[in-house]
């Protein structure tokens, strides 16, 4: 009966009957407005009907639906342009406009109306359509998408669009640029950004005001959503939503969070997203769910409401419960000290008025090309950059080859879990007898050796003893000089000023004097080494750009500079010599296991991204030739050292072919977990954590205190590490500074016992056998 048209009374008798008959006769007469033959005739009749029905609430409780102007001069400035009033049906299962969606239009007028011409917008969750219908009639965009997942929304949004594209008589209303309303607006029924993803859309402005609390009863969720579901069902599509998998679902966010996460896939660089935002999570936990997915925020709007009526908050109630967060609420809109959830729960069931603050949110990426490559990458490859140093060596090395021109391969990389990790491995490598070390570098070394007074020691001391004396220096290169001249160190560790890197010179001084004393020199340029697509020049790199490295030197680099949480170093040590590189990979091996994969991981794609950026350098790798230093001035790998490492069974050893199969040490075969991935997208994109967000330590205690009782109190010392290995080699270190002991089971622990040994700890095995259980009750021997 789709071309036949009933009278007023007949359709009012159709309403009459329920909502859903109500929606059918809609659907009907959308039909006939779709039709171009029909179209006018069924324009005229919503006006008849509009006449007849008027705007009262009565017609939505006896009829079902409602017809109502909103006038749109409250919103926008004097002498704009459009009209003043649109025309508005609702029907009960879809959203009907309220409080949230005036705020959300006044938020989005707080933007000039240029930001919306001739541009590409999609509104998620547009409801009966009125924003979508406003915006286009105000700002003259070239397209906006209403998109809805309620069908019904969709079909009501159409009605809507006729209803104002054309006048009372049926005639098409065009605006100031001979468009009409028809040309600029079209409705879908879409999962948030699915419609525009499918159809390759690409927008140039997303906004919306969609769901922020949890459905009280989630299987109500798993419903199918078609337009002959129950009216209770569609509606509550309007206020709530499902659990999203995002870390935003402990605060009701999910959806807005994986809103904003398809709007980075299908918004153009320089886009603009415009949320409505209930501040009831607080407002830097809205905030928050911007910044970490790489956009600046700005806050466009806010007010406070009344806590929809419609709208039940015991899912807010039950998260307090679970956890330590504390939702914001007012008791009525002029109180100012929050209430939680659960008290405007109890206050609210009472009978008082709770309000909430609502706000609008303006974002948008910045370093808008990085973010989008890198998110995509995050979301569908993170393997693509497979971890294992090997891999991350290589990075690096193309890295120094393509943006600093020296041609390095992935054999003059060594890879440390941090910088002070790199500069232990080398002292204990070495024992020198005297070490001068930049006073920027000593924090971590062992106490003993910067309070060893055995400087003087003659040269005919029993070496076996190994004492390793530091001094400490400052970082200035000629007093650093003077100290190398006067004290002769066998190895000095330095960094370097920011003014004296930015010529070669000091650094090619230094390299003179330690290989005139015959000291070995480690360079740490972390302060000046920068991970971005244009790294300011650097003396030592341009040097080593036209000369290769003398045997002596080596370079150390902690990437410490694009770090967002404090354990997320990883550091680096460039050398030409081959025996050297050779060591300082065993030391990591024997004493750190592996270099954590997340760390890797994290740079591995700082440094993929900027060598996407660039062509690769063509030319062959020029093999050169490191000059050799006068041996023998120079310091040799300490003996025990050495023979430690030479009788450890590790992957990298001088013989190719070795029958020992490594699982550890260069793959990660598990999956990153996605709350690690998350983790490490918010720390290329937030440039402003504090301090407190990136310490674990305090939530490590409270972990251990509360499931394992453990007093973690002032007094209590805790030890961490990446690894196993390296946990062992900590507290190793930690018996030997006070006496300890540690008993561990020498046969099954791989390098252990050669990790003790490099370490210089006692070591004495206690034999036990397998008739008595491995009992380990006899003397050692
Ligand atoms: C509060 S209403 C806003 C309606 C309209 N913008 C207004 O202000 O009147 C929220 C809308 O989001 C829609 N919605 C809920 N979940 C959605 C989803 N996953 N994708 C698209 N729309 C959704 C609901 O159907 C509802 O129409
Ligand atoms: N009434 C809902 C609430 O209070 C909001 C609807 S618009 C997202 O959360």
């Amino acid at each position: 009966m789709a071309g036949s048209a009933l009278s007023v009374e007949e359709f009012l008798k159709e309403c009459q009957k329920s909502g859903d008959a109500a929606y059918g006769a809609f659907r009907l007469l959308l039909e006939r407005l779709e039709d171009p033959n029909t179209r006018t005739a069924a324009r005229i009749f919503l006006s008849d009907l509009y006449k007849s029905v008027g705007d009262s609430d009565q017609c939505l409780e006896q009829y079902h639906f409602q017809i109502q102007d909103i006038y749109l001069d409250q919103y926008q400035g004097v002498g704009s342009q459009g009209r003043k009033k649109l025309t508005m049906m609702v029907i009960p299962s879809i959203f009907m406009p309220e409080n949230w969606s005036f705020t959300f239009y006044e938020g989005l007028n707080r933007h000039p109306d240029s930001i919306f011409k001739d541009k590409t917008v999609a509104e998620l969750g547009c409801g009966n359509g009125w924003i979508s219908i406003a915006l286009a009639e105000k700002c003259l965009p070239s397209k906006v998408y209403g998109l809805d997942i309620n069908p019904r929304a969709v079909k009501v949004s159409w009605i809507n669009l006729y209803l104002n594209a054309l006048d009372e008589k049926g005639q098409v209303i065009y605006d100031a640029e001979k468009k009409t309303l028809l040309d600029r607006v079209e409705f879908y029924e879409s999962d948030l950004l699915s419609y525009i993803r499918d159809h390759n859309i690409e927008l140039e402005r997303i906004v919306g005001c969609i769901p922020q609390i949890l459905n009280p009863n989630p299987d109500a969720m798993s419903k199918m959503i078609t337009e002959n579901a129950s009216e209770e069902f569609l509606h509550s599509l309007s206020n709530y939503c499902a659990l999203q998998g995002f870390v935003e679902d402990q605060f009701g966010l999910g959806l807005i969070a994986r809103a904003v996460e398809e709007g980075i896939t299908v918004i153009k660089p320089m886009g603009i997203m415009i949320f409505n935002m209930g501040g009831r999570p607080g407002q830097a936990v809205c905030k928050r769910l911007f910044e970490r997915r790489g956009f600046h925020v700005n806050k466009l709007w806010q007010t406070k409401i009344i806590q929809a009526a419609d709208t039940d908050i015991s899912a807010l109630v039950e998260i307090e419960k679970n956890s330590p967060h504390r939702f914001e609420f007012f008791m009525g809109l002029t109180g100012d000290q929050p209430i939680c959830a659960r008290t405007a729960w109890a206050y609210g069931q009472a009978g008082g008025r709770i309000a909430h603050a609502l706000s609008v949110y303006s974002c948008q990426l910045r370093q808008p090309n990085q973010v989008k490559k890198i998110f995509e990458f995050l979301k569908n490859g993170f393997h693509d950059v497979s971890t294992g140093s090997i891999n991350f060596r290589n990075l690096i090395a193309s890295f120094l080859k393509t943006y600093h021109h020296i041609p390095l391969n992935s054999d003059n990389v060594v890879v440390f879990p941090s910088r002070a990790v790199a500069i232990e491995n080398a002292l204990h490598l070495f024992s020198p007898r005297l070490a001068i070390v930049d006073e920027h570098l000593t924090q971590h070394l062992p106490r003993k050796w910067l309070t060893s007074l055995a400087i003087k020691s003659a040269e005919g001391d029993d070496p076996s003893k190994d004492v390793i004396t530091v001094i400490e220096a400052p970082r200035q290169s000629d007093l650093m000089v003077e100290l190398i001249k006067k004290l002769k160190p066998q190895v000095v560790i330095t960094g370097m000023a920011h003014y004296e890197a930015v010529t070669s010179s000091a650094f090619a001084h230094l390299l003179e004097v330690t290989r005139e004393i015959g000291s070995r020199l480690f360079l740490d340029i972390s302060d000046h080494f920068e991970l971005s697509s244009l790294p300011s020049s650097n003396g030592v790199l341009k040097y080593l750009a036209g000369t290769s490295l003398p045997s002596h030197a080596a370079i150390v680099c902690g990437l410490v500079k694009n770090q967002v949480y404090a354990d997320l170093e990883v550091a680096f040590v460039i050398s030409e010599e081959e025996t050297i590189l050779k060591a300082l990979s065993k030391t990591v091996e024997v004493l750190e296991g592996n270099t954590t994969p997340i760390r890797q991981h994290y740079y591995g794609c700082l440094f993929h991204e900027l060598l996407a950026f660039q062509l690769a350098n063509r030319h062959p790798v020029v093999k050169r030739e490191s000059e050799k230093a006068k041996s023998d001035k120079l310091i040799g790998f300490s003996s025990s050292a050495i023979s430690v490492l030479d009788y450890s069974e590790l992957s990298i050893s001088g013989a190719e072919i070795s029958t020992l199969i490594h699982m550890d040490v260069d793959q990660s075969f598990l999956p990153t977990p996605s709350p690690v991935k998350a983790a490490i997208f918010e720390g290329f994109v937030r440039q402003n954590l504090a301090e407190s967000e990136i310490d674990v330590t305090s939530g490590m205690k409270q972990f251990i205190k509360s499931n394992y009782g453990f007093p973690t109190d002032s007094s209590t010392e805790f030890v961490y590490a990446d690894s196993t290995q390296a946990l062992f080699n900590r507290l190793v270190l930690c018996c030997i500074n006070e006496g300890g002991t540690l008993c561990f089971p020498a046969g099954s622990n791989g390098n252990y016992v050669s990790a003790a040994k490099f370490l210089k700890a006692n070591i004495m095995s206690i034999p036990t056998d397998s008739g008595t259980g491995f009992q380990a009750d006899r003397q050692p021997t």
